[in-house]
């Protein structure tokens, strides 16, 4: 579903400020595969989610999602094969519109029509029961300002809009970190669902080896750009934190202080 190919990036090439953020990355997804990410500050993960959404064009290498070739193609011209959520809640949503608006946007994410969020009955009523899968009592609040919601809130509205489409690709790039771990919790708990639901092909990056290791059948280890471990099926299920930094340890050395993959 999504094959990575030779993906490298270099930010500052040639300066003081060079940073290899991709090096050489292959990376393919089969349809379904649920694949946590995980890796120190400056491994590269956001880079990767980047180069697969087009926000960030590569150096080299290729981008294929569900057989297209889209290197070429620009992040809008993707988004019809994306859905995304952010860490901050208020990315993925527009403040400043009802969530009966946010949800008719999302619908016609990708599509080449007018910015009309006109909403029919029918539309509405499936968004109340979409809403209601959340829930959040998001239901009864369809033309509630998206901006008086809680980050919780906001970031399971983000999930539901960025699957609403049925992505071939989902990339969840630390998307519980910034709310507090009650509101964590219920948005992991609705992720899964969603994934499962529909058989997302999903990328999701996180600090939290725990929720790493409970969710998906696939895990990958980032390292100075580079992935120095992919386990999934039986061999991931056995793993434990101590198995994960044992194998960062392998790769960065004795040292072992980096609170970010601790947590
Ligand atoms: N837009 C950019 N301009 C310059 N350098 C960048 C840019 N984006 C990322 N980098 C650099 O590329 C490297 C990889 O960054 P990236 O954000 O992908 O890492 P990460 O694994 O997501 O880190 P974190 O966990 O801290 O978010 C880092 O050295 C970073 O400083």
């Amino acid at each position: 579903m999504l094959e990575l190919t030779g993906i490298t990036k270099t930010f500052f090439p040639g300066t003081v400020n060079e940073r290899k953020a991709l090096v050489n990355v292959d990376l393919n997804l089969r349809e379904g595969d649920f694949v946590t990410v995980i890796g120190s500050n400056g491994a590269g993960k956001s880079t990767l989610l980047n180069v697969v959404s087009g926000s960030i064009r590569s150096d080299s290498g290729t981008v294929v999602i569900g057989g297209k070739n889209v290197t070429k193609l620009t992040d809008y011209q993707r988004a019809a094969y994306i859905g995304r959520v952010f860490q901050n809640p208020s990315a993925g949503t527009a403040p400043h519109m009802t969530i009966e608006e946010n949800l008719a946007m999302a619908k016609k994410r990708g599509k080449r029509r007018g910015l009309g969020w006109s909403v029919k009955k029918s539309l509405r009523q499936e968004f109340r029961d979409d809403l209601a899968t959340l829930e959040q009592g998001l239901e009864d609040r369809l033309d509630d300002w998206v901006g008086l919601l809680s980050g919780g809130q906001r970031q399971s509205l983000s999930l539901l809009m960025a699957t609403f489409t049925n992505p071939q690709i989902l990339l969840l790039d630390e998307h519980t970190a910034a709310l507090d771990p009650q509101r964590a919790a219920s948005v992991t708990k609705i992720t899964a669902e969603l994934v499962e639901a529909q058989g997302l092909t999903t990328l999701m990056v996180t600090h939290n080896m725990e929720q790493a290791l409970a969710m998906g059948n696939r895990l990958i280890m980032m390292h100075q750009g580079e992935i120095i471990l992919d386990v999934d099926g039986i061999e991931k299920a056995s793993m434990t934190v101590p198995d994960l930094l044992a194998e960062f340890e392998k790769h960065r050395g004795a040292e072992l202080s980096d609170k970010d993959l601790l947590q």
